[in-house]
């Protein structure tokens, strides 16, 4: 897939831009703060209404005004979807497909799919755990969107039994809380025995993508892999760590045999101890974690290699390339690893790319060139 066309109304730094895109490479090219990487915010928050920024969304409304607009074309073999979303602080967002009435955010979700590579991405391999938890829920959306449901509906349910667990330390009835809390164990054993699953047979098959790609990043064969780090309980832990994959109510079950385990400390905490918003991956090269081992130029190598793999697993998915979007990322690289990058992604439908200066990028990957300059975007010819 493509965009073919991007405009934007207060968006960032953006009064109005119109913008035609094609097909293949398009590189924005401009100093600093003109807004390159603020176009392809814009894109990316289309495809995960998100984004890979910020958590909030007032940042994203031009400073004075009160709402911001994003509409693309999107192009899936050969057919055009126009795709609208109005970003309104504090309020919930407006989305509109096509020449039809007003659809809830939620259901643009698929319409467009985007793999973003940006410098904040080596918080993936340095970073906490929750960065990596959030690249794989992500992932998940991105392959299909109906988990963004199941995904809002566990950070509910998580925020109800956190606040019935801390009202029991605030000296409520244990009785009564003890009464309550069974029915919140049964929603976030259900909801999060599924999410669980659904990452693990994610990984499974992100797994060989990331290694062939950190393989391919470094020119080396290092066995970069991912392991999942669960919180259940010891043997259900061991058997996740190992790669396996149990049936849904098995990892129900772990759940609520943990949480037997864990509920005195719950109690005591007033927090949830248990569940897939405490579990985490680790990436490994070999034997040892990237984080706190991997050099940097190994850890800028596994955060492309995720990235990477990402978009071929959907490429594979879909049968449709995402749109991969490389933000700001040639300056960071090697001249070695940028020329591999480049040749990586040549064959991809669609790649946007920003740079400040054109010479990082290499020659082969430049394509279509768009100077940008505060507030406007001129394609060059
Ligand atoms: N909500 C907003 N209202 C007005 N201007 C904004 C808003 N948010 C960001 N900006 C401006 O947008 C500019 C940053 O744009 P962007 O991050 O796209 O820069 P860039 O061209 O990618 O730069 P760099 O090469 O440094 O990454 C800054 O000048 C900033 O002040």
């Amino acid at each position: 897939m493509h965009v073919r066309h991007l405009s934007l109304v207060d968006f960032r730094s953006y009064e109005t831009a119109e913008v035609a895109l094609e097909p293949g490479v398009g590189t924005f090219v401009g100093l600093n703060g003109q807004g390159k990487t603020n176009l392809v915010e814009a894109i990316g928050y289309v495809a995960t209404l998100a984004s890979h920024r910020v958590a909030q969304d007032a940042p994203l409304v031009r400073s004075g005004a009160e709402k911001a607009a994003i509409r693309l074309a999107v192009v899936r073999d050969g057919r055009e979807q126009q795709v609208e979303l109005e970003i309104l602080p504090g309020r919930a967002n407006r989305a509109r497909l096509g020449r039809g009435g007003p659809v809830r955010p939620r259901e643009i979700l698929g319409t467009l799919r985007t793999v973003l590579f940006a410098p904040e991405d080596l918080q993936l391999v340095k970073g906490d755990p929750a960065a990596r938890r959030t690249f794989l829920d992500d992932l998940l959306v991105a392959r299909q969107p109906r988990w963004a449901g199941a995904r809002a509906d566990y950070d509910k349910i998580l925020k109800n039994r956190n606040a019935l667990l801390r009202s029991g330390r605030q000296g409520v009835d244990r009785g009564a809380l003890e009464a309550t809390l069974p029915v919140w164990d049964e929603h976030l054993a259900s909801v999060g025995a599924h999410l669980i699953y659904a990452r693990l047979r994610l990984l499974r098959d992100l797994a060989p993508y990331v290694g062939k790609a950190y393989d391919e990043v470094s020119a080396g064969a290092s066995d970069a892999g991912l392991t999942y780090r669960s919180g259940l309980h010891e043997q259900m832990a061991e058997a996740l760590a190992a790669g396996e994959v149990p049936e849904v109510d098995a990892l129900q079950a772990a759940i609520h045999q943990t949480f037997e385990q864990q509920r005195r400390s719950e109690l005591d905490r007033g927090v949830t101890l248990v569940g897939p918003h405490r579990d985490e991956v680790t990436l490994r090269l070999g034997e040892l974690p990237a984080k706190g081992y991997a050099s940097h130029g190994e850890s800028w190598s596994f955060a492309l290699a995720l990235r990477l793999g990402a978009f071929q697993l959907l490429r594979h998915d879909l049968g449709t390339d995402p749109v991969l979007v490389l933000d700001d990322v040639f300056a960071e690289l090697d001249g070695t690893r940028r020329e591999r990058l480049a040749a990586m992604v040549a064959d991809a439908e669609q790649v946007l790319v920003t740079a400040a200066v054109a010479a990082d990028v290499p020659p082969e990957l430049a394509g279509r060139m768009y100077d940008v300059t505060k507030g406007s975007v001129t394609a060059r010819e």
